[in-house]
């Protein structure tokens, strides 16, 4: 197989070349890639555990055999040319349904420069690609567990923290919308985009969102990751918006809620890292919708570390999973009542050198067809409100439900 990167005098939006039919996408603030077309796929069956890390591995060694015998021609050779695999993975290994894809074409801008990636020897002229679809009328269904059900579920996780050495740990729920024809996707995407300038608008096999969670940016041996864990509403006013954000930074059962999440990190990257950098206190990151706390984490990675390695040792963080992460699983697959399929597991693309940038499948749909399946989940500690979580949930459903409205 040969793979060509050229670059490319291209000025459009990125999303605003994607064709209609099975659209993939990586994008924050006009730059990432977008990319369609499949010249090798990778769908992976359920491994017998929850925890288990077979299908980070099974992708690694699929990675690897496919890479090598790609004959490739970059002239860009930077993150994300050459060629590149889009990917997004369950978030319990017990659930089949890991995807990994090649795509025939990739667009990639990355500080202002243009690069066109396509596989095989045949070229792929950039044809302009038909308007997005509106996606009609909805009619919005109750999810898996209702939202009565899911209040007591959550006042039951409470009463396990209080009674066990369980510190935290998310719960997530559903809700699904049926259109009346075959949804495009590029809609919610550009409306995404629109609205969630600091998210990652992702696309791969159907699920789409925009993550502000980036669980893991590889360029050569750097890498880096943003903890978010703590979340209030965003205010109707400027002071209601403040005082909301003020009462968030100083919230006890947020910033331990956080603190968490950015140790679970820590110890997760720790053995894989020469150096790795974090504020002591987090910052906050404001979205149309809610606001968090936020951390950055820099660190330099040792030589010879499998990226995807890196990946089976972050997931579940604490922001998705819980504290300790196996009775926290444990717990989710006791209470919860769904399954979670690939929301909040890794999405994100790697190329030919392990470069690559990996959100936490967050804000998101499962759109196939005419039907889509919302996903929002909160992290419950020893003190939370089961109301206040119901609401907190379906605050961070709104990015999907208008992304999804005309
Ligand atoms: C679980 C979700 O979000 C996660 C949970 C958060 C919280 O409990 O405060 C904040 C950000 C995310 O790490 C989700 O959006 O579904």
């Amino acid at each position: 197989m040969t793979v060509r990167t050229t670059a490319l005098p291209e000025e459009r939006a990125l999303l605003d070349l994607l064709p209609p039919a099975a659209p993939l996408s990586w994008v924050r603030r006009g730059e990432g890639l977008v990319a369609w077309g499949t010249a090798a796929r990778l769908d992976l069956p359920a491994e017998s555990e929850r925890s288990g890390v077979w299908r980070f591995t099974a992708a690694a060694e699929w990675l690897e055999s496919l890479f090598a015998g790609i004959t490739v021609d970059d002239e860009v050779r930077r993150p994300g040319s050459g060629p590149v695999v889009f990917g997004s993975f369950t978030f319990d290994g017990r659930d089949a349904g890991s995807t990994l894809v090649l795509p025939r074409v990739v667009v990639g801008r990355r500080g202002g420069r243009t690069w066109l990636t396509v596989v095989g020897e045949e070229d792929a002229p950039l044809a302009a690609a038909p308007p997005p679809r509106p996606v009609g009328a909805l009619r919005w269904l109750p999810g898996t567990v209702g939202e009565d059900a899911w209040t007591s579920t959550v006042a039951r996780a409470v009463e396990r923290i209080r009674d066990t050495g369980l510190a935290k740990v998310v719960l997530a729920r559903d809700v699904v919308a049926e259109a009346a024809h075959p949804i495009d996707v590029r809609t919610p995407l550009a409306r995404l985009a629109a609205d969630y300038p600091d998210c990652y608008v992702y696309s791969v096999a159907g699920l789409t969102g925009a993550t502000p969670e980036l669980l893991l940016r590889r360029a050569g041996d750097r890498l880096e990751s943003l903890v978010l864990a703590g979340t209030a509403p965003r205010g109707a006013t400027g002071r209601e918006d403040a005082a909301l954000a003020e009462a968030l930074l100083a919230s006890a059962k947020d910033v331990e809620e956080h603190a968490y999440a950015v140790e679970s990190l820590r110890e997760a990257l720790g053995p894989f890292c020469a150096e790795l950098r974090a504020p002591r206190r987090p910052e906050l990151l404001r979205l149309a919708n809610v606001q968090h706390l936020a951390t950055p984490v820099h660190a330099t990675l040792a030589p010879g570390t499998a990226t995807l390695r890196v990946l089976a040792a972050l997931h579940p963080t604490a922001a998705v999973g819980g504290t300790p992460t196996r009775t926290a699983m444990e717990v989710i697959g006791e209470l919860e009542g769904m399954r979670r399929d690939r929301y909040a597991g890794p999405v994100g693309w790697i190329d030919a050198h392990g470069n690559g940038e990996w959100g936490i499948a967050l804000r998101c749909a499962q759109i196939d067809g005419a039907r889509a399946r919302l996903f929002a989940g909160a992290g419950i500690v020893g003190d939370s409100d089961p109301r206040a979580e119901l609401a907190e949930t379906t605050a961070k459903f709104r990015a999907m439900r208008a992304a999804l409205t005309d």
